[in-house]
């Protein structure tokens, strides 16, 4: 596995934020992740905690909103953010809407063409990027978590209930919790996954825990003020799975709070916490 291309450092926190190009086998081009590496990563190898960014984002959202790292600094974390779509090798189409294509690969493996041959995210998250991360930074390959927000809440979800024993810890901020029952869900799944609603289940983390799918206890902070959420986030029907089949679940809604990294900055802390809790036990 050749090494990632550093494209920028920037000193922070007494670590270091650094931006990465690499070419990535799974989505058959060029990615980019950032990453925050903590000061203890001087001394030796640290934990790994991924965040998948919504939809529209890129690597450098969660590095400059997210507000993460004092406290990623206090845990002794290693924090990675990959960018959310492919976008070296193009599709028609690609960039017709910011809810579906560029900026929004739902962490899935797409099955229906032409999407299949390079729309392989959640491949890329949970195999090639910790194998690289964990290659060529010093960083722990049996310690790591895995968190994200709305679209990237949901795929930090699946990627923990598709991999049981990978992560060590699981959190969500407004994760698109039933996306097989949103609108958005629904445009995505259909294009990169077909119109058979069965092969949908396998990429849709309510269906996955109703199925049995189990992963660490799950932290999930909800905005009450959310613009999203009635329509497309459904928190409730993943509580309702969750609580059914016994997965641990602590699902808190804040009032007041939007969709926004405002509200993500709010309770970073809390999910750096919960992550340290399982990646820092002995
Ligand atoms: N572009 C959309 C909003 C997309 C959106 O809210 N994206 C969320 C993730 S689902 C986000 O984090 N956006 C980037 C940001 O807030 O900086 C709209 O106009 O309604």
């Amino acid at each position: 596995m050749t090494a990632p291309t550093l494209r920028s450092r920037h000193r922070c926190y007494a670590g270091e934020v650094r931006f990465y190009g690499h070419k990535s086998t799974e989505v058959g081009g060029e990615m980019r992740f950032a990453v925050f590496v903590p000061p203890q990563a001087a001394q030796r190898p640290v934990p790994v905690l991924f965040y998948l960014a919504g939809l529209t984002c890129t690597e450098e959202t969660f590095m400059i909103k997210a507000a993460a790292f004092e406290a990623a600094v206090e845990a002794g974390l290693m924090l990675v953010a990959p960018d959310t779509s492919p976008r070296d090798r193009r599709y028609p189409g690609d960039d017709e809407s910011w809810d579906f294509g560029l900026g929004a690969g739902f962490y899935l493996d797409a099955t229906a063409t032409p999407w299949r041959d390079g729309y392989r995210m959640h491949a890329y998250v949970t195999q090639e990027l910790p194998a690289l991360v964990t290659q060529h930074l010093p960083a722990r390959r049996d310690r790591l978590g895995i968190f994200g927000h709305s679209m990237g809440g949901h795929g930090a979800l699946v990627a923990a209930l598709r991999h049981a024993g990978l992560y060590r810890s699981v959190s969500a901020f407004a994760p698109i919790a039933a996306p097989s029952r949103c609108p958005w869900g629904e445009k995505a799944f259909s294009r990169y996954l077909g119109s058979d609603r069965g092969a949908w289940a396998a990429w849709d983390a309510t269906a996955l825990v109703e199925a049995g799918g189990r992963c660490p206890p799950i932290l999930i902070d909800q905005g009450m003020d959310d613009q999203f959420l009635e329509q497309q986030l459904h928190p409730h029907l993943f509580e309702a799975a969750c609580r059914k089949t016994g997965q641990p679940l602590v699902l808190r809604r804040h009032d007041g709070y939007d969709h926004g990294y405002y509200f993500i900055s709010t309770f970073m802390a809390d999910h750096i916490g919960h992550h340290a809790a399982a990646l820092n036990a002995a």
